[in-house]
């Protein structure tokens, strides 16, 4: 691989003899992984072998996700480099906390942090760039997450609304992207020997944010998929400097994970307690990553609190008489608990019908989702969306019509499909124990309503 010469130089002067080893170590294969989703998983993937496990992580192996499978388009299954998987590893999020993925798009952090959450709590998910927040919307969709709120923020604009709020913040921060090299050359057209300072700028901007946001006693992941100090270990030595009450959390390292270097940044001893992964060691590409916790008291806010408002925004309402009704029988008839989502915490939008797993006021805040998305209601009924098929395990739907993997081909091409299922009206449409979307039963046949957006050709 033809590396950037000032990269070269750079890195020989900080490696000394290991740099050779790193320098070769971008002409071997790119390491592929992906995860398995325990909140959808029943034992068994439909096209995909689970054979080398990825150590550190309960839900890694090694391998590539095919996309035009069941297991992907069912969110069975989210692709994802080993190395990143140990970022959410760090984070390591309680069912029930208040969590914020920051710098989240497409979504690899976030699914992870859902993993640990058990659909409990709360997730908010932000992605500045508008077009990779609607990617992270339909990842987050397709993994099934009940308690997620799509965010289209930049982190300063969330400060006043969240202060002090989380108790986990995962920045994986906009880097260079040195470490990303190999998997994808064009990185390299970015780079100069002046970047890393830029995005460590841009860097220090959005941990000042995440300092804001975080709650007492909260936790800070900070990673990125680059090997430049002045992004890694100088950007946590100035955290350790400019906040006095922040301290780094001593992680265990495998043998071929590297410890962070002082000697790169102020020589605060500390600094070893950051992961360093390197692609000469490690089987996967290149990051760093540290964990850190907030001893300190709450950080006083420059501007008054938003003070909270008895009226809803405008933008969502609580539920009309009529909605109520057409939610309430709908859900009688297709879910076995009809009571699953809580009233209090569902609320519509543009006729849309979304629940919130905390009541949070969006007002002024630009998202993508607000919630999970349940339906639509439309003329004197309610349309079950995609999401909502997506998020419920198969046993939680009154009908359910199993469908074999040919006949899920013709579904996600957007065929009407013929069943022996009897009965009426809406139905999860299932590959074994996997639900696949929503379906209506007519008269020996199943409707077709899986997303126009999402349908395929084979
Ligand atoms: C390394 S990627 C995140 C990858 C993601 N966490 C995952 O695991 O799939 C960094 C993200 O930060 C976003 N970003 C860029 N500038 C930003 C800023 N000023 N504040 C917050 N996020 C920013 C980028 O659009 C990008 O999606």
């Amino acid at each position: 691989m033809q590396l950037p010469v000032d990269f070269k130089e750079k890195y020989e002067k900080l490696l000394g003899d290991q740099a050779e080893a790193f320098l070769a170590s971008f002409d071997n294969p790119v390491q592929k992984g992906f995860r398995i989703n325990p909140l959808k998983y029943h034992g068994h993937l439909h096209e995909h072998a689970m054979q080398q496990s990825v150590g550190y992580s309960a839900w890694g192996y090694f391998g590539k996700v095919r996309g035009k499978t069941i297991d992907h388009q069912s969110g069975l299954v989210y692709s994802q480099e080993p190395s990143a998987m140990l970022v959410g590893e760090f984070a390591h999020p309680k069912p029930g906390q208040k969590v914020l993925d920051l710098c989240a798009a497409p979504g690899g952090k976030t699914t992870y942090l859902a993993s640990f959450m058990d659909q409990q709590g709360l997730l908010v998910s932000n992605e500045i760039n508008r077009g990779r927040a609607k990617i992270l919307a339909e990842n987050v969709e397709r993994f099934g997450i009940q308690n997620a709120v799509i965010l289209n923020e930049s982190p300063d604009r969330m400060e006043d609304r969240f202060a002090n709020y989380f108790d986990v913040i995962v920045v994986d921060a906009p880097c260079s992207g040195e470490g990303m090299f190999r998997k994808d050359p064009a990185a390299m057209e970015y780079w100069n020997k002046d970047y890393p300072s830029e995005c460590a700028n841009r860097q220090r901007e959005i941990l000042k944010s995440a300092m804001k946001m975080l709650a007492p006693k909260g936790t800070l992941v900070y990673s990125t998929c680059t090997f430049a100090p002045e992004e890694d270990e100088q950007i946590i030595a100035w955290l350790l400097d400019n906040y006095e009450n922040l301290a780094l959390v001593d992680v265990p390292k495998q043998d071929d994970m590297d410890a962070g270097r002082p000697e790169w940044a102020d020589g605060n001893p500390e600094l070893t307690k950051a992961v360093r992964l390197f692609p000469h060691h490690f089987q996967g590409e290149g990051h760093f990553m540290a964990k850190l916790v907030n001893h300190g008291m709450e950080t006083p806010t420059e501007k008054p609190r938003a003070k909270k408002k008895k009226k809803q925004s405008s933008n969502s309402k609580s539920l009309n008489k009529t909605q109520v009704k057409l939610w309430e029988t709908f859900a009688k008839a297709f879910l076995k608990d009809s009571n699953y989502f809580d009233l209090a915490h569902l609320m519509v939008q543009k006729d849309r019908l979304y629940y919130q797993s905390e009541r949070l006021d969006l007002e002024g805040l630009r998202y993508i989702k607000p919630g999970l998305e349940l339906g639509e209601f439309k003329k004197n009924r309610f349309e079950p969306s995609q999401s909502l098929l997506m998020a419920l395990p198969v046993d939680e739907f009154q009908q359910v019509v199993k469908i074999t993997a040919e006949e899920w081909r013709q579904y996600v091409h957007g065929d009407v499909l013929s069943t022996t299922t009897a009965g009426k009206g809406w139905v999860a449409v299932a590959v074994d124990d996997t639900v696949v979307g929503p379906g209506k039963l007519v008269q020996g046949t199943v409707k077709n309503f899986y997303p126009k957006g999402l349908r395929m050709n084979f």
